[in-house]
């Protein structure tokens, strides 16, 4: 390891599975996590007619500025900074987190017997420098019935989810097929934040 190579990364992300996925892959980490009462929602406004992937990568880069300034105003020892977006998209629409339990069934009722897009965008930061990658896999889920979705919504699993899924959760039994990343449709694709660790500078 080089003198100047970091020895730990911040993370800007409330998300368990982001968290996860980096101790599985032995990344040191540290939250840098949204003060109370920071606006965290609006980042993730949809613009008219957007495209998914352009969504996706858009708001991974308004997280990754939010972060930036966290870490100034806090003063905070220098790291690198890593954040991430995660988004389904069925055609040209796009699912976010479900607001309630009937948004997340009427999603579910569109996902099921179809196949859709898992987009993650990543970014990180350090040293002035920025990069970004995308991920993109495909998910089909089997036909599913009303009352299999309603007991699935109330397991409260959906919540929180882009699309109101978990595929690493009780929604696995469903998905007959993907192609592209676990670790990128669990909220942060490994192989590529593995690449932008290493372009700055991460001896990974
Ligand atoms: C599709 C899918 C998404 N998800 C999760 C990953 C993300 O946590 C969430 C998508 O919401 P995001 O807005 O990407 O992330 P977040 O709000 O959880 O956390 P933060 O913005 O602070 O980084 O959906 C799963 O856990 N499993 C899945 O199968």
């Amino acid at each position: 390891m080089s003198v100047s190579a970091p020895r730990f990364i911040y993370l800007a992300s409330q998300s368990p599975r982001r968290r996860q996925l980096l101790e599985q892959v032995g990344v040191p980490h540290e939250l840098l996590l949204a003060d109370p009462g920071e606006d965290t929602e609006s980042i993730e406004a949809v613009a008219p007619g957007e495209d998914p992937t352009a969504y996706v990568c858009r708001v991974t880069g308004l997280k990754l500025q939010a972060a930036l300034a966290r870490l100034r105003a806090r003063d905070l020892p220098p790291a690198p900074v890593l954040c991430s977006d995660t988004t389904v998209a069925l055609g040209q629409r796009i699912f976010g987190k479900p607001a309630d339990a009937q948004e997340a069934v009427s999603m579910l009722r569109e996902l099921a017997g179809a196949t859709h897009r898992v987009l993650t965008a990543i970014a990180i930061a350090h040293d002035g420098r920025q990069h970004q990658a995308v991920s993109e896999s495909r998910v089909t889920f089997e036909p599913l019935t009303t009352a299999q979705i309603e007991r699935y919504v109330a397991s409260g699993e959906p919540l929180g989810k882009a699309g109101a899924y978990a595929i690493q959760g009780r929604m696995a039994l469903h998905v007959s097929h993907i192609s592209g990343s676990y670790s990128g449709i669990m909220g942060l694709p490994l192989f590529e934040t593995g690449q932008l660790l290493r372009a700055v500078g991460w001896p990974c």
